[in-house]
């Protein structure tokens, strides 16, 4: 049985791509203002369970089930999950030349208010938000008015979706290796603007290859994802572990099914 008191219960999840299964049993319980990191090997499946949550397109989910806040993720269309509060930080975020990113981010607030029967934020309110938010995560207020990551520097357009979970203030944020090409002020940032978003109603799942991020994030249980599924979880001392004895004597071992492809 799921816990009600979770905000994510992933049950046995099983999801493919191209038709290669790569979730296979993926099960994670995350209660209201936790924050799990999620580390493992390269190809375990990380940005999978990231856009399968997501509802990405060309991801297949098999079996099994994911619910949020009390309903049925997998059961909706991609705008409602981020309109039932989830978010996600990708490893490579997009660029949408010719749509400003003021234009993009008011739209995106104005359709989770719209979602909760509230009125589309005036543009002066969201302007004066948006400047808040550009000065939180150091980026100049000038990126405003550019295309969306378009031409950004890959610490810029971690930064930009650092201040999109900052206007959307999701119930769900996962962070898909934010850590990843920044510098470490740019680490810092990230991190203190994921430390300031911390309540007792929002959680994290971070995604991360390194130890780094979690000493200024730290998360209340680490996991590991091998091969498809979470082989073990602890607490912070784990991501330790790991940094000091790499991932070969977690990994479970590929059936010959897989080792045929
Ligand atoms: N479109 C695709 N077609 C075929 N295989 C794919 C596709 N997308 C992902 N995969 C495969 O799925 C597996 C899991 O990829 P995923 O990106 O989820 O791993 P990851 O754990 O995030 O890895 P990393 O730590 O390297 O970022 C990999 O073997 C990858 O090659």
């Amino acid at each position: 049985m799921s816990n009600s008191n979770n905000l994510l219960t992933i049950k046995d999840l099983y999801a493919s791509v191209e038709e290669k299964q790569i979730l296979k049993g993926l099960d994670l319980e995350v209660k209201p203002g936790e924050v799990h990191a999620i580390m493992g090997p390269n190809g375990a499946g990380k940005s999978t369970m990231g856009y399968v949550l997501s509802g990405r397109e060309g991801y297949t989910v098999d079996s099994g089930s994911v619910v949020l806040g009390g309903e049925d993720l997998l059961d909706m269309e991609t705008e409602e999950r981020a309109r039932a509060g989830l978010f996600l930080a990708f490893q490579y975020p997009v660029e949408i030349p010719g749509v400003s990113n003021l234009e993009f981010l008011k739209a995106s607030v104005d359709a989770q208010r719209e979602a909760r029967g509230e009125e589309a934020i005036s543009s002066a309110d969201f302007l004066k938000e948006a400047k808040a938010a550009c000065k939180k995560v150091d980026l100049p207020i000038s990126f405003l008015k550019r295309g969306v990551n378009e031409g950004f520097s890959g610490g810029e357009k971690k930064r930009n979706e650092l201040m999109q979970m900052l206007l959307l203030q999701p119930k769900l944020c996962i962070l898909d290796e934010t850590d990843s090409g920044l510098d470490i002020d740019a680490l810092q940032v990230v991190a203190e603007g994921v430390n300031s978003q911390r309540s007792s109603d929002r959680s994290f799942i971070v995604v991360t290859h390194y130890q780094r991020l979690l000493d200024y994030i730290k998360p209340d249980f680490v996991h590991v994802l091998s091969n498809g599924k979470i082989v073990k979880s602890g607490d912070a001392s784990l991501a330790q572990e790991l940094e000091a004895q790499g991932y070969a004597w977690l990994q479970t071992e590929p059936t010959e099914d897989e080792l045929e492809g």
